[in-house]
Protein backbone atom coordinates (compact mmCIF):
# COMPACT_ATOMS: atom_id res chain seq x y z
CA UNK A 1 0.00 0.00 0.00
CA UNK A 2 2.58 2.34 0.49
CA UNK A 3 3.63 2.11 -3.25
CA UNK A 4 0.06 4.50 -3.41
CA UNK A 5 1.10 6.98 -0.94
CA UNK A 6 2.03 8.81 -4.11
CA UNK A 7 -1.38 9.30 -5.29
CA UNK A 8 -1.91 11.06 -1.96
CA UNK A 9 0.74 13.71 -2.15
CA UNK A 10 -1.84 16.95 -3.18
CA UNK A 11 -3.76 16.03 0.18
CA UNK A 12 -1.26 15.89 2.45
CA UNK A 13 -2.80 18.74 4.81
CA UNK A 14 -5.87 16.84 4.99
CA UNK A 15 -3.76 13.57 6.09
CA UNK A 16 -1.95 15.34 8.74
CA UNK A 17 -4.34 17.49 10.09
CA UNK A 18 -7.72 15.15 9.66
CA UNK A 19 -5.80 13.08 12.66
CA UNK A 20 -5.05 15.79 14.65
CA UNK A 21 -8.49 17.00 14.70
CA UNK A 22 -9.62 13.46 15.39
CA UNK A 23 -6.65 13.24 18.12
CA UNK A 24 -8.41 16.42 19.95
CA UNK A 25 -11.81 14.50 19.46
CA UNK A 26 -10.38 11.43 22.01
CA UNK A 27 -9.22 13.32 24.37
CA UNK A 28 -12.35 15.47 25.02
CA UNK A 29 -13.87 12.26 25.14
CA UNK A 30 -11.66 10.91 27.70
CA UNK A 31 -12.41 13.77 29.74
CA UNK A 32 -15.72 13.05 29.75
CA UNK A 33 -15.54 10.62 32.22
CA UNK A 34 -13.90 12.15 35.24
CA UNK A 35 -16.28 15.28 34.76
CA UNK A 36 -18.97 12.79 35.16
CA UNK A 37 -17.49 11.40 38.31
CA UNK A 38 -17.01 15.27 39.18
CA UNK A 39 -20.39 15.62 38.67
CA UNK A 40 -20.90 12.36 40.64
CA UNK A 41 -18.89 13.00 43.41
CA UNK A 42 -19.41 17.13 43.82
CA UNK A 43 -22.45 17.77 42.45
CA UNK A 44 -24.68 15.11 43.12
CA UNK A 45 -23.39 13.65 46.45
CA UNK A 46 -23.70 17.61 47.64
CA UNK A 47 -26.78 17.85 46.64
CA UNK A 48 -25.64 21.39 44.68
CA UNK A 49 -27.68 21.56 41.55
CA UNK A 50 -25.79 24.74 40.39
CA UNK A 51 -22.39 22.66 40.09
CA UNK A 52 -24.12 20.25 37.98
CA UNK A 53 -25.92 22.51 35.79
CA UNK A 54 -21.91 24.38 35.81
CA UNK A 55 -20.35 20.87 35.24
CA UNK A 56 -23.27 19.64 32.66
CA UNK A 57 -22.43 22.74 30.81
CA UNK A 58 -18.64 21.76 30.41
CA UNK A 59 -20.18 18.59 29.14
CA UNK A 60 -21.83 19.92 26.72
CA UNK A 61 -19.21 21.89 25.56
CA UNK A 62 -16.90 19.18 25.99
CA UNK A 63 -18.94 17.43 23.42
CA UNK A 64 -19.63 20.50 20.86
CA UNK A 65 -16.01 21.02 20.26
CA UNK A 66 -15.43 17.18 19.92
CA UNK A 67 -18.25 17.15 17.24
CA UNK A 68 -16.67 20.09 15.55
CA UNK A 69 -13.32 18.60 15.34
CA UNK A 70 -15.08 15.52 13.96
CA UNK A 71 -16.72 17.17 11.12
CA UNK A 72 -13.61 18.85 10.40
CA UNK A 73 -11.83 15.96 10.49
CA UNK A 74 -14.29 14.27 8.94
CA UNK A 75 -14.36 16.77 5.79
CA UNK A 76 -10.31 16.42 5.26
CA UNK A 77 -10.94 12.50 5.42
CA UNK A 78 -13.74 12.85 2.73
CA UNK A 79 -11.43 15.07 0.46
CA UNK A 80 -8.52 13.49 0.69
CA UNK A 81 -10.23 10.12 0.15
CA UNK A 82 -12.32 10.78 -2.61
CA UNK A 83 -9.39 13.28 -4.43
CA UNK A 84 -6.94 10.03 -3.66
CA UNK A 85 -9.78 7.81 -5.52
CA UNK A 86 -9.86 9.96 -8.37
CA UNK A 87 -5.91 10.45 -8.82
CA UNK A 88 -5.75 6.92 -8.79
CA UNK A 89 -8.53 5.92 -11.16
CA UNK A 90 -7.32 8.33 -13.52
CA UNK A 91 -3.74 6.95 -13.64
CA UNK A 92 -4.53 3.41 -14.06
CA UNK A 93 -7.31 4.21 -16.77
CA UNK A 94 -4.43 5.90 -18.58
CA UNK A 95 -1.56 2.81 -17.84
CA UNK A 96 -4.26 0.70 -19.27
CA UNK A 97 -4.72 2.63 -22.32
CA UNK A 98 -0.88 2.11 -22.81
CA UNK A 99 -1.34 -1.65 -22.41
CA UNK A 100 -1.02 -3.42 -25.49
CA UNK A 101 -3.69 -6.48 -26.77
CA UNK A 102 -1.61 -9.04 -24.78
CA UNK A 103 -1.77 -6.96 -21.62
CA UNK A 104 -5.47 -6.49 -22.37
CA UNK A 105 -5.57 -10.51 -23.00
CA UNK A 106 -3.95 -11.29 -19.90
CA UNK A 107 -5.57 -9.51 -17.23
CA UNK A 108 -8.86 -9.57 -18.86
CA UNK A 109 -11.49 -6.87 -19.31
CA UNK A 110 -13.55 -8.12 -16.29
CA UNK A 111 -11.13 -7.80 -14.13
CA UNK A 112 -9.56 -4.76 -15.20
CA UNK A 113 -13.47 -2.97 -14.55
CA UNK A 114 -13.41 -4.80 -11.06
CA UNK A 115 -9.80 -3.36 -10.18
CA UNK A 116 -10.81 -0.06 -11.47
CA UNK A 117 -13.61 0.39 -9.41
CA UNK A 118 -14.27 -1.90 -7.01
CA UNK A 119 -10.68 -2.26 -5.69
CA UNK A 120 -10.41 1.47 -5.96
CA UNK A 121 -13.29 2.13 -3.67
CA UNK A 122 -11.74 -0.05 -1.08
CA UNK A 123 -8.42 1.81 -0.91
CA UNK A 124 -10.62 5.60 -0.97
CA UNK A 125 -12.21 3.63 2.26
CA UNK A 126 -8.98 2.65 3.38
CA UNK A 127 -7.55 6.40 3.36
CA UNK A 128 -10.81 7.90 5.00
CA UNK A 129 -10.15 5.36 7.82
CA UNK A 130 -6.79 6.17 7.63
CA UNK A 131 -7.20 9.70 8.79
CA UNK A 132 -9.86 9.11 11.01
CA UNK A 133 -9.64 5.94 13.35
CA UNK A 134 -5.89 5.15 12.52
CA UNK A 135 -4.25 7.23 15.35
CA UNK A 136 -8.15 7.63 17.26
CA UNK A 137 -8.81 4.27 17.82
CA UNK A 138 -5.44 2.97 19.04
CA UNK A 139 -4.78 6.00 21.11
CA UNK A 140 -8.56 6.05 22.57
CA UNK A 141 -8.09 2.13 23.70
CA UNK A 142 -4.49 3.12 25.45
CA UNK A 143 -5.54 6.21 26.76
CA UNK A 144 -8.63 4.56 28.62
CA UNK A 145 -6.51 2.31 30.17
CA UNK A 146 -3.69 4.74 31.41
CA UNK A 147 -6.72 6.96 32.64
CA UNK A 148 -8.13 4.15 34.30
CA UNK A 149 -4.43 3.33 35.83
CA UNK A 150 -4.44 7.31 36.84
CA UNK A 151 -7.69 7.09 38.53
CA UNK A 152 -6.80 3.46 40.77
CA UNK A 153 -3.97 1.69 40.25
CA UNK A 154 -5.74 -1.43 42.28
CA UNK A 155 -8.45 -1.39 40.21
CA UNK A 156 -6.74 -0.94 36.96
CA UNK A 157 -5.93 -4.54 37.43
CA UNK A 158 -9.53 -5.45 36.04
CA UNK A 159 -8.42 -3.78 32.64
CA UNK A 160 -4.76 -5.41 32.23
CA UNK A 161 -6.88 -8.39 32.73
CA UNK A 162 -10.03 -8.12 30.51
CA UNK A 163 -8.21 -5.79 27.73
CA UNK A 164 -6.08 -7.80 26.56
CA UNK A 165 -8.60 -11.18 27.20
CA UNK A 166 -10.64 -8.97 24.85
CA UNK A 167 -7.00 -8.58 22.45
CA UNK A 168 -6.96 -11.84 21.86
CA UNK A 169 -11.16 -12.87 21.17
CA UNK A 170 -10.06 -10.44 18.32
CA UNK A 171 -6.78 -11.74 17.02
CA UNK A 172 -8.62 -15.26 17.18
CA UNK A 173 -11.77 -14.10 15.05
CA UNK A 174 -9.86 -11.62 12.63
CA UNK A 175 -7.32 -14.31 12.11
CA UNK A 176 -9.55 -16.78 10.81
CA UNK A 177 -11.79 -14.55 9.10
CA UNK A 178 -9.37 -12.45 7.45
CA UNK A 179 -8.19 -14.94 4.49
CA UNK A 180 -11.56 -15.17 3.62
CA UNK A 181 -11.73 -11.57 2.27
CA UNK A 182 -9.14 -12.22 -0.38
CA UNK A 183 -11.30 -15.09 -1.37
CA UNK A 184 -14.50 -13.16 -1.56
CA UNK A 185 -12.51 -10.57 -3.89
CA UNK A 186 -11.48 -12.88 -6.46
CA UNK A 187 -14.96 -14.35 -6.51
CA UNK A 188 -16.36 -10.83 -7.10
CA UNK A 189 -13.92 -10.85 -9.90
CA UNK A 190 -15.98 -14.09 -11.37
CA UNK A 191 -18.79 -12.80 -10.68
CA UNK A 192 -18.29 -9.84 -12.38
CA UNK A 193 -16.89 -11.50 -15.84
CA UNK A 194 -19.95 -13.60 -15.58
CA UNK A 195 -22.44 -10.60 -15.73
CA UNK A 196 -20.47 -9.08 -18.38
CA UNK A 197 -20.30 -12.43 -20.70
CA UNK A 198 -23.53 -12.85 -19.99
CA UNK A 199 -25.05 -9.06 -20.45
CA UNK A 200 -23.21 -8.79 -23.34
CA UNK A 201 -24.17 -11.94 -25.04
CA UNK A 202 -27.60 -11.59 -24.00
CA UNK A 203 -28.35 -11.66 -27.46
CA UNK A 204 -26.73 -15.15 -28.24
CA UNK A 205 -28.34 -16.60 -25.46
CA UNK A 206 -31.62 -16.04 -25.88
CA UNK A 207 -31.11 -17.54 -29.18
CA UNK A 208 -29.62 -20.57 -28.06
CA UNK A 209 -32.31 -20.66 -25.38
CA UNK A 210 -29.50 -20.50 -22.97
CA UNK A 211 -30.78 -18.09 -20.16
CA UNK A 212 -31.42 -21.54 -17.74
CA UNK A 213 -27.91 -22.50 -18.45
CA UNK A 214 -26.13 -18.99 -17.66
CA UNK A 215 -28.90 -18.05 -14.88
CA UNK A 216 -27.34 -21.13 -13.12
CA UNK A 217 -23.87 -20.22 -13.69
CA UNK A 218 -24.71 -16.72 -12.46
CA UNK A 219 -26.42 -18.53 -9.49
CA UNK A 220 -23.34 -20.79 -8.92
CA UNK A 221 -21.02 -18.13 -8.82
CA UNK A 222 -23.11 -15.42 -6.81
CA UNK A 223 -23.72 -19.01 -4.23
CA UNK A 224 -20.33 -19.72 -3.65
CA UNK A 225 -19.37 -15.47 -3.10
CA UNK A 226 -22.41 -15.36 -0.53
CA UNK A 227 -21.26 -18.80 1.09
CA UNK A 228 -18.28 -17.70 2.15
CA UNK A 229 -19.49 -14.34 2.81
CA UNK A 230 -21.87 -15.99 4.91
CA UNK A 231 -18.59 -18.14 6.80
CA UNK A 232 -16.93 -14.70 7.45
CA UNK A 233 -20.54 -13.46 9.10
CA UNK A 234 -20.63 -16.43 11.51
CA UNK A 235 -16.96 -16.28 12.54
CA UNK A 236 -17.24 -12.17 12.69
CA UNK A 237 -21.32 -12.67 14.63
CA UNK A 238 -19.00 -14.48 17.62
CA UNK A 239 -17.14 -11.45 17.78
CA UNK A 240 -19.56 -9.21 19.85
CA UNK A 241 -21.24 -11.54 22.32
CA UNK A 242 -17.60 -12.70 22.98
CA UNK A 243 -16.42 -9.44 23.71
CA UNK A 244 -19.62 -7.89 25.83
CA UNK A 245 -18.88 -10.99 27.57
CA UNK A 246 -15.99 -9.99 28.38
CA UNK A 247 -16.65 -6.42 28.96
CA UNK A 248 -19.86 -7.16 31.42
CA UNK A 249 -17.52 -9.15 33.54
CA UNK A 250 -15.08 -6.50 34.01
CA UNK A 251 -17.75 -4.43 34.66
CA UNK A 252 -19.43 -6.69 37.44
CA UNK A 253 -15.24 -6.56 38.73
CA UNK A 254 -15.23 -3.23 38.61
CA UNK A 255 -18.31 -2.33 40.57
CA UNK A 256 -17.65 -5.21 42.77
CA UNK A 257 -14.22 -4.92 43.72
CA UNK A 258 -14.84 -0.79 43.38
CA UNK A 259 -17.44 -1.35 45.62
CA UNK A 260 -15.14 -2.49 48.33
CA UNK A 261 -12.79 0.03 47.41
CA UNK A 262 -15.40 2.91 47.66
CA UNK A 263 -16.15 1.25 51.24
CA UNK A 264 -12.07 1.34 52.27
CA UNK A 265 -12.45 5.05 51.12
CA UNK A 266 -10.04 4.49 48.42
CA UNK A 267 -12.61 5.39 45.75
CA UNK A 268 -15.05 7.55 45.00
CA UNK A 269 -18.94 6.56 43.92
CA UNK A 270 -17.84 8.80 40.68
CA UNK A 271 -14.43 7.06 40.13
CA UNK A 272 -16.21 3.53 39.68
CA UNK A 273 -18.77 5.02 36.92
CA UNK A 274 -15.57 6.74 35.56
CA UNK A 275 -14.21 3.13 35.26
CA UNK A 276 -17.15 1.73 34.10
CA UNK A 277 -17.17 4.23 31.25
CA UNK A 278 -13.31 3.62 30.19
CA UNK A 279 -14.13 0.32 30.13
CA UNK A 280 -16.63 0.27 27.36
CA UNK A 281 -14.95 2.79 25.56
CA UNK A 282 -11.77 0.40 26.00
CA UNK A 283 -13.62 -2.21 23.63
CA UNK A 284 -15.15 0.20 21.48
CA UNK A 285 -11.75 1.14 20.64
CA UNK A 286 -10.71 -2.48 20.54
CA UNK A 287 -13.78 -3.49 18.02
CA UNK A 288 -13.21 -0.25 15.53
CA UNK A 289 -9.33 -1.28 15.82
CA UNK A 290 -10.58 -4.86 14.47
CA UNK A 291 -12.56 -3.77 12.14
CA UNK A 292 -9.56 -1.39 11.08
CA UNK A 293 -7.40 -4.26 10.06
CA UNK A 294 -10.40 -5.55 8.18
CA UNK A 295 -10.48 -3.24 6.15
CA UNK A 296 -6.82 -2.26 5.60
CA UNK A 297 -6.40 -6.29 5.10
CA UNK A 298 -8.98 -6.04 1.89
CA UNK A 299 -7.21 -2.83 1.14
CA UNK A 300 -3.70 -4.62 0.88
CA UNK A 301 -5.07 -6.79 -1.48
CA UNK A 302 -6.55 -4.42 -3.54
CA UNK A 303 -2.87 -2.70 -3.82
CA UNK A 304 -1.86 -5.44 -5.06
CA UNK A 305 -3.78 -5.88 -7.78
CA UNK A 306 -3.72 -2.04 -8.37
CA UNK A 307 -0.50 -1.94 -8.15
CA UNK A 308 -0.71 -5.15 -10.24
CA UNK A 309 -2.20 -2.96 -12.97
CA UNK A 310 0.42 -0.51 -12.65
CA UNK A 311 3.65 -2.34 -12.49
CA UNK A 312 2.43 -3.88 -15.69
CA UNK A 313 4.62 -2.60 -18.50
CA UNK A 314 2.97 -2.32 -22.12
CA UNK A 315 4.84 -5.36 -24.22
CA UNK A 316 4.50 -2.87 -27.07
CA UNK A 317 6.66 0.10 -26.02
CA UNK A 318 6.67 3.56 -27.89
CA UNK A 319 9.62 4.50 -29.27
CA UNK A 320 11.10 8.22 -27.70
CA UNK A 321 11.81 9.10 -31.00
CA UNK A 322 9.84 11.71 -33.49
CA UNK A 323 7.91 11.17 -36.68
CA UNK A 324 10.34 8.89 -39.01
CA UNK A 325 10.84 9.44 -42.55
CA UNK A 326 10.03 6.66 -45.17
CA UNK A 327 12.39 4.80 -47.13
CA UNK A 328 12.12 5.96 -50.86
CA UNK A 329 11.65 2.80 -53.15
CA UNK A 330 11.10 0.61 -50.26
CA UNK A 331 7.67 -1.80 -50.33
CA UNK A 332 4.85 -0.70 -48.59
CA UNK A 333 4.65 -3.58 -46.02
CA UNK A 334 7.55 -5.98 -45.58
CA UNK A 335 7.22 -9.04 -43.31
CA UNK A 336 10.40 -10.41 -42.86
CA UNK A 337 10.61 -14.12 -40.88
CA UNK A 338 7.85 -13.00 -38.86
CA UNK A 339 6.50 -15.46 -36.55
CA UNK A 340 4.12 -14.78 -33.19
CA UNK A 341 2.95 -16.59 -30.06
CA UNK A 342 0.73 -15.49 -27.55
CA UNK A 343 2.54 -16.42 -24.73
CA UNK A 344 5.63 -15.17 -26.62
CA UNK A 345 7.86 -18.18 -26.42
CA UNK A 346 7.00 -19.59 -29.51
CA UNK A 347 6.08 -22.88 -28.43
CA UNK A 348 8.93 -23.34 -25.83
CA UNK A 349 6.44 -24.24 -23.07
CA UNK A 350 4.02 -25.91 -25.49
CA UNK A 351 2.21 -22.94 -27.31
CA UNK A 352 2.85 -22.94 -30.61
CA UNK A 353 3.25 -20.27 -33.10
CA UNK A 354 -0.13 -18.40 -34.20
CA UNK A 355 2.08 -17.61 -37.31
CA UNK A 356 5.06 -18.72 -38.35
CA UNK A 357 8.13 -17.24 -40.49
CA UNK A 358 5.69 -15.30 -42.83
CA UNK A 359 7.91 -13.83 -45.82
CA UNK A 360 6.41 -11.42 -48.55
CA UNK A 361 6.17 -7.77 -49.32
CA UNK A 362 3.45 -5.53 -50.29
CA UNK A 363 3.85 -2.69 -52.72
CA UNK A 364 2.15 0.62 -52.56
CA UNK A 365 -1.27 0.27 -53.75
CA UNK A 366 -1.66 -3.29 -54.18
CA UNK A 367 -5.19 -4.96 -52.65
CA UNK A 368 -4.18 -8.07 -50.86
CA UNK A 369 -6.84 -10.75 -49.85
CA UNK A 370 -5.79 -12.88 -47.44
CA UNK A 371 -7.30 -15.83 -46.98
CA UNK A 372 -7.31 -19.26 -44.82
CA UNK A 373 -9.45 -21.47 -42.44
CA UNK A 374 -11.05 -20.32 -39.10
CA UNK A 375 -7.43 -19.81 -36.91
CA UNK A 376 -5.54 -20.07 -39.44
CA UNK A 377 -3.95 -16.76 -37.95
CA UNK A 378 -5.77 -14.31 -40.14
CA UNK A 379 -6.37 -11.68 -37.96
CA UNK A 380 -3.07 -12.30 -36.20
CA UNK A 381 -0.80 -11.39 -39.27
CA UNK A 382 -2.77 -8.42 -39.93
CA UNK A 383 -2.30 -7.18 -36.28
CA UNK A 384 1.21 -7.04 -36.04
CA UNK A 385 1.07 -4.19 -38.87
CA UNK A 386 -0.27 -1.87 -36.48
CA UNK A 387 1.70 -3.50 -33.33
CA UNK A 388 -1.22 -4.48 -31.60
CA UNK A 389 0.98 -6.92 -30.94
CA UNK A 390 5.17 -6.80 -31.58
CA UNK A 391 6.48 -10.02 -33.12
CA UNK A 392 8.31 -12.31 -31.65
CA UNK A 393 11.00 -13.42 -34.38
CA UNK A 394 11.70 -11.58 -37.70
CA UNK A 395 10.68 -7.94 -38.42
CA UNK A 396 7.16 -5.98 -39.92
CA UNK A 397 8.25 -2.71 -41.65
CA UNK A 398 5.94 -0.60 -43.06
CA UNK A 399 7.74 1.62 -46.13
CA UNK A 400 11.06 0.49 -45.10
CA UNK A 401 11.13 1.38 -41.94
CA UNK A 402 10.24 -0.71 -39.20
CA UNK A 403 6.68 -0.60 -37.18
CA UNK A 404 8.76 -0.36 -33.59
CA UNK A 405 10.99 2.91 -34.92
CA UNK A 406 7.12 4.42 -35.74
CA UNK A 407 5.95 7.01 -33.37
CA UNK A 408 2.17 5.22 -32.16
CA UNK A 409 0.69 8.75 -33.85
CA UNK A 410 2.51 8.21 -37.05
CA UNK A 411 2.18 4.92 -37.84
CA UNK A 412 -1.60 4.29 -37.15
CA UNK A 413 -2.50 7.58 -38.85
CA UNK A 414 -0.79 5.65 -41.75
CA UNK A 415 -2.56 2.18 -41.26
CA UNK A 416 -6.32 2.59 -40.95
CA UNK A 417 -7.75 -0.77 -39.25
CA UNK A 418 -10.95 -2.62 -39.25
CA UNK A 419 -11.61 -4.70 -36.54
CA UNK A 420 -13.27 -8.06 -37.13
CA UNK A 421 -15.94 -7.13 -34.26
CA UNK A 422 -17.57 -3.74 -34.93
CA UNK A 423 -17.62 -1.51 -32.61
CA UNK A 424 -19.19 1.99 -32.46
CA UNK A 425 -19.56 4.35 -29.69
CA UNK A 426 -22.17 6.52 -28.31
CA UNK A 427 -22.38 9.60 -29.86
CA UNK A 428 -23.41 10.37 -33.19
CA UNK A 429 -22.73 8.87 -36.76
CA UNK A 430 -20.58 11.79 -37.32
CA UNK A 431 -18.83 11.96 -34.07
CA UNK A 432 -18.20 8.50 -34.63
CA UNK A 433 -16.56 8.66 -37.83
CA UNK A 434 -14.22 11.64 -37.03
CA UNK A 435 -12.30 9.13 -34.61
CA UNK A 436 -10.57 8.75 -38.23
CA UNK A 437 -10.08 12.26 -38.57
CA UNK A 438 -11.28 14.69 -35.91
CA UNK A 439 -11.31 17.57 -38.49
CA UNK A 440 -12.67 15.68 -41.43
CA UNK A 441 -15.27 18.19 -43.38
CA UNK A 442 -19.10 16.82 -43.90
CA UNK A 443 -18.17 16.68 -47.62
CA UNK A 444 -15.23 14.07 -46.42
CA UNK A 445 -17.37 12.46 -44.28
CA UNK A 446 -19.82 11.68 -47.01
CA UNK A 447 -17.46 10.80 -49.08
CA UNK A 448 -16.36 7.66 -46.73
CA UNK A 449 -19.72 6.64 -46.11
CA UNK A 450 -20.22 6.36 -49.81
CA UNK A 451 -17.11 4.37 -50.51
CA UNK A 452 -18.09 2.19 -47.71
CA UNK A 453 -21.53 1.43 -49.26
CA UNK A 454 -23.02 3.69 -46.13
CA UNK A 455 -24.04 6.66 -47.44
CA UNK A 456 -27.90 5.57 -48.81
CA UNK A 457 -29.10 4.24 -45.25
CA UNK A 458 -27.38 7.03 -43.43
CA UNK A 459 -29.09 9.41 -45.67
CA UNK A 460 -32.57 7.72 -45.27
CA UNK A 461 -32.34 8.54 -41.39
CA UNK A 462 -34.17 11.55 -40.14
CA UNK A 463 -30.98 13.18 -38.88
CA UNK A 464 -28.51 11.87 -41.45
CA UNK A 465 -24.91 12.03 -39.87
CA UNK A 466 -26.46 13.52 -37.17
CA UNK A 467 -28.33 10.51 -36.03
CA UNK A 468 -27.66 9.45 -32.59
CA UNK A 469 -25.14 6.45 -32.11
CA UNK A 470 -26.49 4.41 -28.81
CA UNK A 471 -23.77 2.68 -26.51
CA UNK A 472 -21.96 -0.18 -28.82
CA UNK A 473 -23.98 0.96 -31.99
CA UNK A 474 -26.83 -1.22 -30.58
CA UNK A 475 -29.27 0.46 -32.76
CA UNK A 476 -27.66 -0.18 -36.32
CA UNK A 477 -27.82 -3.65 -37.69
CA UNK A 478 -24.96 -5.71 -38.03
CA UNK A 479 -23.94 -5.01 -41.36
CA UNK A 480 -25.05 -1.17 -40.94
CA UNK A 481 -22.11 -1.12 -38.19
CA UNK A 482 -19.42 -2.57 -40.12
CA UNK A 483 -20.21 -0.71 -43.25
CA UNK A 484 -19.63 2.31 -40.60
CA UNK A 485 -16.55 1.07 -39.24
CA UNK A 486 -15.12 1.17 -42.66
CA UNK A 487 -16.20 4.40 -43.26
CA UNK A 488 -14.28 5.35 -40.38
CA UNK A 489 -11.69 3.93 -41.21
CA UNK A 490 -11.54 5.52 -44.24
CA UNK A 491 -12.72 8.96 -42.89
CA UNK A 492 -8.62 8.83 -41.95
CA UNK A 493 -7.78 8.47 -45.37
CA UNK A 494 -5.28 6.35 -44.38
CA UNK A 495 -2.22 4.71 -46.61
CA UNK A 496 -3.08 1.26 -46.15
CA UNK A 497 -6.51 -0.08 -45.04
CA UNK A 498 -7.20 -3.65 -43.56
CA UNK A 499 -10.43 -5.08 -42.88
CA UNK A 500 -10.05 -8.17 -41.05
CA UNK A 501 -12.93 -9.88 -42.06
CA UNK A 502 -15.20 -6.63 -41.43
CA UNK A 503 -17.53 -6.98 -44.83
CA UNK A 504 -18.70 -10.61 -43.29
CA UNK A 505 -22.54 -9.61 -42.22
CA UNK A 506 -22.79 -7.54 -46.08
CA UNK A 507 -24.70 -9.54 -48.76
CA UNK A 508 -22.89 -10.49 -51.45
CA UNK A 509 -24.45 -7.51 -53.49
CA UNK A 510 -23.25 -5.17 -51.49
CA UNK A 511 -19.61 -6.65 -50.42
CA UNK A 512 -18.85 -6.43 -54.23
CA UNK A 513 -20.23 -2.55 -54.80
CA UNK A 514 -17.84 -2.06 -51.86
CA UNK A 515 -15.02 -3.88 -53.40
CA UNK A 516 -15.75 -1.82 -56.68
CA UNK A 517 -15.53 1.31 -54.86
CA UNK A 518 -12.97 0.67 -53.00
CA UNK A 519 -10.82 -0.46 -56.26
CA UNK A 520 -12.19 2.77 -57.87
CA UNK A 521 -11.89 5.24 -55.23
CA UNK A 522 -9.03 4.80 -52.96
CA UNK A 523 -6.29 4.80 -55.51
CA UNK A 524 -2.58 4.19 -54.02
CA UNK A 525 -4.26 3.04 -50.58
CA UNK A 526 -3.03 -0.65 -49.58
CA UNK A 527 -5.86 -2.27 -49.22
CA UNK A 528 -5.13 -5.85 -46.82
CA UNK A 529 -8.72 -7.61 -47.22
CA UNK A 530 -8.99 -10.75 -44.72
CA UNK A 531 -11.72 -13.07 -45.30
CA UNK A 532 -13.33 -16.38 -45.37
CA UNK A 533 -14.82 -15.83 -48.36
CA UNK A 534 -13.31 -16.25 -52.22
CA UNK A 535 -15.60 -14.29 -53.42
CA UNK A 536 -14.08 -11.20 -51.43
CA UNK A 537 -10.78 -11.71 -52.28
CA UNK A 538 -10.43 -13.31 -55.75
CA UNK A 539 -10.53 -9.86 -58.01
CA UNK A 540 -7.67 -8.44 -55.52
CA UNK A 541 -3.99 -8.26 -57.13
CA UNK A 542 -2.63 -11.13 -55.06
CA UNK A 543 -4.18 -13.49 -52.68
CA UNK A 544 -1.87 -14.39 -49.53
CA UNK A 545 -3.19 -18.35 -48.06
CA UNK A 546 -2.84 -19.15 -44.53
CA UNK A 547 -3.04 -22.66 -43.59
CA UNK A 548 -2.11 -23.00 -39.92
CA UNK A 549 -0.16 -19.98 -39.01
CA UNK A 550 2.01 -20.33 -42.27
CA UNK A 551 1.77 -19.07 -45.79
CA UNK A 552 0.74 -21.65 -48.23
CA UNK A 553 1.08 -19.01 -50.89
CA UNK A 554 0.80 -16.23 -52.79
CA UNK A 555 -0.52 -15.08 -55.81
CA UNK A 556 -3.32 -14.09 -57.95
CA UNK A 557 -6.12 -16.27 -58.32
CA UNK A 558 -5.55 -18.03 -61.41
CA UNK A 559 -1.53 -18.41 -60.15
CA UNK A 560 -2.80 -20.13 -56.95
CA UNK A 561 -5.53 -22.31 -58.38
CA UNK A 562 -2.23 -24.08 -60.38
CA UNK A 563 -0.01 -24.31 -57.78
CA UNK A 564 -1.77 -24.13 -54.25
CA UNK A 565 -3.66 -26.76 -52.94
CA UNK A 566 -5.21 -25.39 -50.23
CA UNK A 567 -6.49 -22.27 -51.97
CA UNK A 568 -7.68 -24.87 -54.77
CA UNK A 569 -9.34 -26.73 -51.84
CA UNK A 570 -10.48 -23.52 -50.23
CA UNK A 571 -11.97 -22.53 -53.77
CA UNK A 572 -13.31 -25.82 -54.25
CA UNK A 573 -15.76 -26.10 -51.34
CA UNK A 574 -17.11 -22.27 -51.87
CA UNK A 575 -16.84 -21.93 -55.59
CA UNK A 576 -18.75 -24.56 -58.43
CA UNK A 577 -15.61 -25.48 -60.52
CA UNK A 578 -16.84 -23.01 -63.27
CA UNK A 579 -17.06 -19.99 -61.14
CA UNK A 580 -13.24 -21.14 -59.62
CA UNK A 581 -11.61 -21.28 -63.11
CA UNK A 582 -13.93 -17.76 -63.78
N1 LIG B 1 -5.77 -13.23 -27.92
C1 LIG B 1 -5.33 -14.46 -28.13
N2 LIG B 1 -4.70 -15.16 -27.14
C2 LIG B 1 -4.23 -16.41 -27.36
N3 LIG B 1 -4.37 -17.06 -28.53
C3 LIG B 1 -4.99 -16.44 -29.53
C4 LIG B 1 -5.51 -15.10 -29.39
N4 LIG B 1 -6.08 -14.73 -30.56
C5 LIG B 1 -5.92 -15.78 -31.40
N5 LIG B 1 -5.27 -16.79 -30.79
C6 LIG B 1 -4.88 -18.08 -31.39
O1 LIG B 1 -4.07 -17.81 -32.51
C7 LIG B 1 -4.41 -18.61 -33.62
C8 LIG B 1 -4.71 -17.72 -34.84
O2 LIG B 1 -5.87 -16.95 -34.55
P1 LIG B 1 -6.41 -15.82 -35.53
O3 LIG B 1 -7.49 -15.08 -34.82
O4 LIG B 1 -5.29 -15.04 -36.04
O5 LIG B 1 -7.03 -16.70 -36.69
P2 LIG B 1 -7.95 -16.26 -37.90
O6 LIG B 1 -7.41 -16.93 -39.12
O7 LIG B 1 -8.11 -14.79 -37.96
O8 LIG B 1 -9.31 -16.95 -37.50
P3 LIG B 1 -10.82 -16.51 -37.86
O9 LIG B 1 -11.00 -16.60 -39.34
O10 LIG B 1 -11.64 -17.54 -37.16
O11 LIG B 1 -11.00 -15.14 -37.34
C9 LIG B 1 -5.58 -19.47 -33.19
O12 LIG B 1 -5.08 -20.74 -32.85
C10 LIG B 1 -6.10 -18.78 -31.94
O13 LIG B 1 -6.58 -19.73 -31.03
Amino acid sequence: MRKLARFLKNYRLQVILGPIFKLTEAVFELIVPIVTADIIDNGVRTGDVGYVWRMGGVMLLLGVVGLCCALVCQKMASIASQGFGTVLRNEMYRHINTFSHKEIDRFGTPSLITRITNDVNQLQYAVAMLIRLVIRAPFLALGAVVMAMLIDLPLAIVFLVATPLIGLVLYLVMSRSVPYFKVMQKKLDRISLISREGLSGARVIRAFSKQDHEEARFRTAANDQTDTAIRVGKLSALLNPLTYLIMNFAVIAIVWFGGMRVTSGGMTQGEVIAFVNYMSQTLLALIVVANLVVTFTKAAASAGRVNEVLETETSVPEPANGPVSPKQGAPEIAFSHVSFSYSGDGGEHGEKYAVKDLDFTIRKGETIGIIGGTGSGKSTLVSLIPRFYDVTEGSVSVEGINVKEYPFSQLREKVGMVPQLAELFSGTIASNLRWGNAHATQQELENALRIAQAKDFVDRLPLGLESPVSQGGKNFSGGQKQRLTIARALAGKPEILILDDSASALDFATDAALRRALKAETQGMTVLMVSQRVSTVKAADRILVLDDGTMAGLGTHEELMESCEVYREICLSQLSREEAAR
